[in-house]
């Protein structure tokens, strides 16, 4: 499957370890992670190393390298290759061997050789072998000092000279480089993309911070990314270059304007490649509709229990409850109703969506016709008109309309599901109390309808869904509207023998 089918760009580093996740194998892979791609990785050699430096270098039997190499690309599609630390010239010359095989469409190679504390991370007599390796490499990353060892030349002070060398490199070896400046003294630090012709600056400030390692590591692993996500065919042109590089070069600094945040080391730590991941996406996951369900429904288990409890319910399940009280809550059922039905065609003209739309509207008609004909059959004529809202359906109108009013479809709906669900969960449970003489029937009849049953799982299943989808501040004041919702239903069903 291609980069285009998925969006997500299979890249595979190459490179050493850093136990201390700041640079090499391990920076590579959070980077890749960070911009978008999904991660793999080869390991050239094993080092001990910290925030402070290198102490020793393991470097494993090539033949091993060469199995980890074809066991990746013999079965996934390597949509690009990051090259970083590459320790000696039997491992430069293994991984050239498998870039000539296997020919992925996309290579950055980081010439890994001196790290910034001084420790030789490629051996002399592999520097040529380094060179050599050109040929199958699409980019390569140096800083200032690896620059100039590509180019036989002395080590650049100024920012002419580096983009003087990279043109030649770029020319000797028919390669792009991405010169880099962080390096050289003073408050600038730019980049730039060099071919045998053109230059493409990519200005920067430097960031005052000891802690950048991993930087190389970090921003070359960032630019294969971007890269492979932006060329689903072919090769990338020069603009496909200079997009991913300009996008990878936002995104290394916004991770190093964050690395102090993070406190790993006392020396050079290393960068907060995911500081803006977590700042713009938060870190908590999304729960499914099922465990919103759950959790909402166990967080009014002391409301449910309250109102199990209640007098009025006891006594409608026995059919002891005096008959006045049970009229005067009908009364006020039926005030309810007609406003509740009114909130029902809110959340139908709010609704993102033709079915949700349509289970609402429905809804707000069931309200009116199914629930009025039931209190009509036990209310007498002109009752009703004489009854006005008590201080309870009144709060808890007021909160419906409150939910409602600023045209937040979540919050509204939520608030809306407790006449559901709690209506028909105190239903079902006085519903085995129902016989042919109880007082009480056809209200015990009406709540544990099939129909009225599918029409609550439906709502549940809205609610909880759109809750799901929703950011965590949404689906905090969804679950508080819910609640109170739920303390209004108690309140509801206490009111009549509350005197
Ligand atoms: N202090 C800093 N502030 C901002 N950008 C930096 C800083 N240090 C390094 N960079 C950027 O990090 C990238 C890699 O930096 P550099 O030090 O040149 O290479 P390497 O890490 O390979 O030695 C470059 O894009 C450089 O501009
Ligand atoms: C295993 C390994 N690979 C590379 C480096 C050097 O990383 P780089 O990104 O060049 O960063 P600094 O040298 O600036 O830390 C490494 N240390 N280990």
């Amino acid at each position: 499957m291609s980069v285009a089918a998925t969006g997500i760009a299979r890249v595979l580093s190459i490179a050493g370890t850093d136990p201390t996740g700041g640079a090499g194998i391990q920076a590579d892979l959070k980077s890749i992670a960070a911009t978008g791609g999904y991660g793999m990785a080869v390991v050239t050699a094993l080092v001990a190393q910290n925030t402070h430096g290198v102490r020793s270098v393991h470097v494993p039997p090539v033949a091993f390298l060469a199995e980890q190499l074809h066991a990746v690309s013999d079965d996934v599609r390597i949509d690009a290759v990051k090259i970083g630390m590459l320790a000696d010239v039997h491992v430069t010359r293994t991984v050239r061997d498998w870039l000539t095989q296997v020919n992925p469409p996309i290579v950055v190679l980081d010439p890994v050789m001196v790290a910034t504390s001084g420790d030789r991370l490629l051996t002399q007599d592999a520097e040529q072998a380094l060179r050599e390796l050109l040929q199958q490499v699409h980019l390569v990353t140096p800083n200032v000092p690896e620059l100039a060892i590509l180019a036989g030349a002395p080590v650049a002070t100024t920012w002419a000279e580096v983009l003087r060398q990279a043109q030649q490199v770029a020319g000797e070896h028919g390669v792009l480089v991405l010169a880099k400046g962080g390096h050289l003294a003073g408050s600038l630090v730019p980049d730039a993309l060099v071919d045998a012709y053109t230059v493409r600056e990519f200005p920067g400030m430097r960031i005052d911070t000891p802690n950048t390692h991993g930087t190389g590591c970090s921003f070359s692993s960032a630019v294969a990314t971007r890269v492979a996500a932006r060329t689903s065919t072919g090769a990338p042109s020069l603009a496909d270059w200079a997009d991913a590089i300009a996008e990878a070069k936002l995104w290394l600094t916004e991770s190093i304007t964050h690395a102090d945040d993070l406190a790993v080391g006392s020396g050079h730590g290393p960068i907060h490649h995911f500081a803006g991941l977590w700042q713009r996406g938060g870190v908590s996951t999304r729960p499914t509709p099922a465990r919103v369900a759950e959790r909402w429904w166990e967080e009014i288990r002391d409301i449910r229990t309250a109102t199990d409890d209640l007098p009025f319910v006891r006594g409608l399940g026995d059919g002891s409850l005096p008959r006045e009280a049970f009229v005067w809550y009908l009364a006020q059922d039926a005030l309810y109703l007609s406003e509740y039905s009114r909130m029902l065609a809110l959340a139908s003209r709010l609704a993102p969506s033709a079915a949700e739309q349509t289970f609402w509207a429905a809804s707000a008609q069931g309200a009116i016709d199914t629930e009025l004909e039931l209190h009509t059959s036990w209310i007498a004529d002109g009752v009703l008109a004489g009854v006005l809202p008590s201080g309870t359906t009144t709060a808890y109108l007021n909160h419906l309309v409150a939910a409602g009013a600023g045209g937040d479809y979540p919050v509204l709906i939520a608030a809306l599901l407790p006449c559901f669900w709690m209506y028909q969960d105190v239903g079902t449970r006085l519903h085995p109390l129902s016989h042919d003489a109880h007082p009480y029937r056809s209200w015990l009849d009406t709540y544990a309808d099939e129909a009225f049953a599918a029409a609550t799982d439906r709502a549940i299943k809205i609610v909880t869904t759109v809750a799901a989808a929703a950011d965590e501040p949404t689906r905090d004041r969804m679950a508080r509207a819910f609640r109170a919702s739920a303390g209004h239903e108690r309140e509801f069903f206490a009111a009549p023998l509350r005197g």
